[in-house]
């Protein structure tokens, strides 16, 4: 059993324990212990780990992995955390980094004290406006990958009550986002890998969402992929021009932005609140 120090950090209440290879250097991470120490009530807490290493041509390296140890995906919140983790302890030099993260080259800044940017790549595949049975119904869908693949869907898309064709959900407090969003999240269409699930509700000049993340298996208090994904998913079939501002389901404001290139989105940017919640340390 080794002692290893960590910093538990939110983005826009996405959680996460960060631990610097710096402080850490035996550190050696695995499924199980992923698990134990992301899990609530006996572990830290938390919907993610973030990894922090030295990098000689950038000015950090990230890895993530999600509270049940799976990886490989971006994870837009938790690079908000480490961009404002690298500048609090001085690792960055300055406000605006630039960092590696599944082999990609990313950047981001600390706007102001705890508003955090993340700087997006072009996302990849999208589809609008397809059908997905679900919940006894064929409810109207998007697919968008922002470097982690999310379903964007209209909560007023969704009946109550599949035989009463009146019966649509308007209220985004009471929708059943766990439910559906696991039926969707483990639905054929989208195995093997499964997806993340993003229900939205467009209400005056702000979107409030709530999203079904996959490899926490629950619904967290905001996801930053999604939420750019489901800004994409506004902007072509609502055609409502960026920036568009988002309410995560901790209250939480973010924004995002990006420009419409011939159909293409690019310079996409996620920006919000990015804090250190405590610093501790556990042993494994
Ligand atoms: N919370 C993240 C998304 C993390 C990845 C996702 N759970 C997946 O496995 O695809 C974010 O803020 O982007």
């Amino acid at each position: 059993m080794k002692k290893y120090f960590f910093t538990k950090l939110s983005g826009a209440g996405n959680d996460f324990i960060l631990f610097d290879k710096k402080y850490n250097p035996d550190l050696e991470l695995n499924k199980d212990i992923i698990q134990k120490i992301c899990k609530r009530n006996t572990g830290i807490g938390a919907d993610g780990v973030l990894v922090i290493n030295e990098n000689s041509n950038e000015d950090f390296a990230l890895n993530y992995f999600n509270a049940d140890g799976s990886s490989g995906t971006l994870c837009a919140n938790g690079s908000r955390c480490a961009i404002f983790y690298t500048f609090d302890s001085g690792l960055a030099k300055s406000k605006i980094v630039k960092f590696i993260f599944n082999d990609d080259v990313y950047s981001g800044e600390v706007i102001e004290d705890e508003i955090v940017k993340f700087n997006f790549n072009s996302p990849g595949k999208m589809k609008f406006n397809f059908k997905i049975k679900a919940s006894n119904q064929l409810i109207n869908a998007s697919f968008v990958d922002t470097g982690s693949p999310h379903v964007v869907i209209e909560i007023q898309e969704v009946l109550k009550d599949y035989k009463d064709l009146s019966s649509f959900y308007n209220d985004i407090n009471n929708f059943p986002v766990v439910e559906l969003g696991k039926e969707i999240r483990f639905h054929k269409d989208f195995m093997p890998n499964g997806v993340n699930v993003n229900f939205i509700k467009v209400e005056n000049d702000v979107i409030k969402i709530r999203t079904y993340e996959r490899g926490v298996e629950n619904e967290t208090l905001s996801c930053g992929t999604g939420t750019v994904a489901s800004a994409i998913v506004i902007n072509k079939i609502k055609n409502i021009n960026p920036p568009l501002k988002f309410i995560a389901k901790s209250g939480d404001t973010l924004i995002v932005d990006f420009a419409v290139d011939n159909g293409e989105y690019k310079n996409v940017s996620l920006t919000g609140p990015a804090k250190i919640i405590f610093k501790g340390e556990i042993t494994f």
